[in-house]
């Protein structure tokens, strides 16, 4: 038999879920068994032919500040046409989003195009990834949000964190604690996203 005090509360949780400002995420985070916990359901996804499309880097601690700090000197050495202080702001924006959380898990994809099943699906297996580990986190009573921007997208970024030109980012998670001022934003009508299908 269906509960629904225990249906309602696991939903509300999820009903109330809105990204975090990257730069407002601070500690706690998960601790290191929380946090093992929350990477397995991460790669708890379909996965269509087993292909394990996907990998994940976990920041923490030094390694994370280290990590934040070369992106940004590589941002600023990556872009020497930019306006000064143009790019010295975008600069300080990737430092403090890299630094703010007390984890960030960089989400990778693998996808093979070579491979028995379409690299669509292998793509959304990793985004799967990403969700499920932001899903986890919320169900655990973090806040979090999932980010790429230039990190993502420059090969020299991708260097720094390990990630070969064939990988691509599907996203940084970040997870700590969010400002409970955080506002949530106008969600989808769902009505007009959502049709039932009728015969005619
Ligand atoms: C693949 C992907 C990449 C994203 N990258 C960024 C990003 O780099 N910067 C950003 O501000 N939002 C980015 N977003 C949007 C945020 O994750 C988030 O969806 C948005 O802030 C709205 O928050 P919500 O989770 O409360 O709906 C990205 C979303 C996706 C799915």
């Amino acid at each position: 038999m269906v509960d629904e005090a225990q249906v309602d509360k696991r939903l509300k949780r999820l009903e109330r879920r809105r990204s975090a400002a990257p730069l407002e995420l601070g500690a706690p985070g998960p601790d290191a068994a929380l946090l093992r916990r929350l990477l397995a359901i991460a790669l708890r996804v379909p996965d269509h032919g087993k292909l394990e499309p996907w990998r994940l880097i976990v920041l923490e601690g030094a390694a994370k500040r280290e990590a934040s700090e070369r992106l940004a000197r590589l941002y600023v050495s990556e872009n020497p046409e930019e306006d000064d202080d143009r790019r010295d702001k975008q600069a300080e924006k990737i430092a403090g989003t890299f630094a703010a959380a007390p984890v960030t898990i960089v989400v990778v994809s693998r996808a093979d195009p070579q491979a028995r099943k379409p690299e669509w699906e292998q793509i959304l297996s990793a985004g799967a990834v990403c969700m499920n580990l932001l899903t986890a986190a919320t169900l655990a009573g973090f806040d979090g949000v999932w980010l790429t921007g230039w990190p993502a997208y420059n090969e020299a970024a991708k260097g720094v964190l390990g990630i070969a030109t064939d990988e691509r980012v599907a996203g940084f998670i970040h997870i700590g604690t969010g400002s409970e001022k955080q506002k949530d934003r106008p969600r989808p009508d769902l009505d007009e996203a959502v049709t039932w299908w009728q015969a005619s």
